[in-house]
């Protein structure tokens, strides 16, 4: 069974013995898991009816926490206008980000080459002519 909750549903459920969690977009119901998470009870109610996919992912759970998380399952997230954007994690951004910034890494460091290669050049040639005029 699979429910659609909007983020107003969800977000009714921030109390302790009435919890729901958002992570990428799955609803999950953690009202049971509350006392059990090896976190703590706080960071759950701090992001209790919230989307909590970058706190989650932030931590770096493991594979048996995601298994906790599918018992969990409640429903899925049914966006509407005006609902915040859907939260990306950290670590997607991470996963993304050496790749981008090792290219333009490199294409900088080529450039700088180019430029200290032209400037070396550029002296040497001038240094010559002023060298050939003293003669
Ligand atoms: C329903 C969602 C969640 C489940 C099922 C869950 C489950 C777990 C589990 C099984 C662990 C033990 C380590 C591991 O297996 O990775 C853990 C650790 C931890 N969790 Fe969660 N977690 C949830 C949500 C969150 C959220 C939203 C936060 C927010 C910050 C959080 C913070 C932490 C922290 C800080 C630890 C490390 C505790 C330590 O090692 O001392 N968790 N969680």
């Amino acid at each position: 069974m699979s429910q659609e909750l909007t983020f107003k549903e969800v977000a009714a459920h921030n109390s302790k013995k009435d919890l729901y969690l958002i992570i990428h977009d799955k609803v999950y119901n953690v009202s049971s898991f509350v006392d059990e998470h090896p976190g703590g009870e706080e960071v759950l109610l701090d992001v209790g009816g919230q989307d909590a996919t970058e706190a989650f992912e932030d931590v770096g759970h493991s594979d048996e926490a995601r298994e906790i998380l599918e018992g969990l399952k409640a429903g899925t997230l049914k966006r509407v206008d005006g609902d915040p954007a859907p939260k990306t994690a950290a670590t997607d951004k991470i996963s993304a980000g050496p790749g981008g910034k090792s290219d333009s890494g490199a294409g900088f460091g080529i450039g700088l080459y180019a430029v200290i290669l032209v400037g070396g050049l550029a002296a040497y040639l001038a240094y010559s002519f002023m060298q050939s005029k003293d003669k």
